[in-house]
C-alpha cells in the first residue's frame, strides 16, 4: 500500500472510532501521558492542537499549564516547508491557519523543550511513522535534541516503510502498553 493509501485508510479508521470507545482509551492516554511527563521530570512539552480525528489534547495541555510546565504548539509555514513552536498562552488566543489548523499566536519562536509529543497515523513497534505528509516533523526532528514520544490508539500500528529522511520516535504510549520503542530497534 502506498504511503498516501495508508494515511487515508488510517483518518477514516480513527474517525470510525466509537465515541464512547475513543472518550475512554483517550482517559487513560491522558494520564498515562502526564504520568510519564512528571515521572522524567520535563519542564517543557511541545504538542499539537489536536483535530477532531486525533487523541484529544486540549485537556492534555490545560492540565500541564495548571502543573506549571510550558506548552508549545506547532505552526507551519507551507511556503518553507518548515514548523516552528510558539508558546501556548490560552484557548481564547487558537486561532486557525491558512489550511484550518489550530496554531498559538505567532510571537518568538522556541524549538528547545524537553519532550516533543509526535502526531502521525500509522506507527511501528519500532517508533517509525507516517505523518500528515509535508515532512514536517521529519525535518524538525533532525535538529530536535530532547525526547521524542507519541501517544496513540493501538489501532494506529500498522506497516511502515522506512526513508531515509524519518526519524523515529524513541517511546510510544498506548492504553495497553508503554514501548520502549528505542531499545527495540
Ligand atoms: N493537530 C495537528 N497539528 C499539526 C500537525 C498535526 O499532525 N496535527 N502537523 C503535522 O505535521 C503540522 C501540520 N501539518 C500539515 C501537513 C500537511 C498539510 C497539507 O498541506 N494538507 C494538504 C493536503 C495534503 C496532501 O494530501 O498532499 C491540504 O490540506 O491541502 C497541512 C498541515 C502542524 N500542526
Ligand atoms: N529532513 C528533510 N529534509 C528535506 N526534506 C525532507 C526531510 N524530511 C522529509 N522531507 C520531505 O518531505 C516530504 C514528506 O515526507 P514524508 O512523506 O516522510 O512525511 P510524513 O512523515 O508523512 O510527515 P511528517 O514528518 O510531517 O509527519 C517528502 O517529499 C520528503 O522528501
Amino acid at each position: 500500500m502506498s504511503k498516501k493509501e495508508s494515511r487515508k485508510q488510517m483518518i477514516e479508521r480513527l474517525s470510525n472510532l466509537d465515541e464512547e470507545y475513543k472518550q475512554q482509551q483517550e482517559n487513560v492516554l491522558k494520564s498515562e501521558l502526564l504520568d510519564y511527563i512528571k515521572g522524567n521530570d520535563f519542564k517543557s512539552v511541545g504538542i499539537v492542537l489536536s483535530m477532531p480525528h486525533e487523541m484529544d489534547t486540549d485537556k492534555i495541555i490545560l492540565s500541564l499549564l495548571d502543573d506549571g510546565i510550558e506548552v508549545y504548539n506547532p505552526v507551519c509555514d507551507y511556503e518553507e516547508k518548515v514548523m516552528h513552536f510558539y508558546p501556548f498562552t490560552t484557548m481564547d488566543e487558537v486561532k486557525k491557519d491558512e489550511k484550518g489548523i489550530r496554531i498559538p499566536p505567532v510571537t518568538t519562536p522556541y524549538n528547545d523543550f524537553d519532550l516533543v509529543v509526535v502526531p502521525g497515523l500509522v506507527f511501528d513497534e519500532e517508533g517509525y511513522r507516517i505523518g500528515y505528509g509535508g515532512g514536517y516533523y521529519d525535518k524538525f526532528l533532525k535538529d530536535f535534541q530532547g525526547h521524542k514520544v507519541s501517544v496513540i490508539f493501538e489501532e494506529q500500528f500498522g506497516e511502515v516503510e522506512k526513508e531515509s529522511h524519518d526519524i523515529p520516535v524513541d517511546f510510544i504510549i498506548t492504553p495497553e502498553r508503554k514501548l520502549n520503542a528505542k531499545a527495540g530497534r
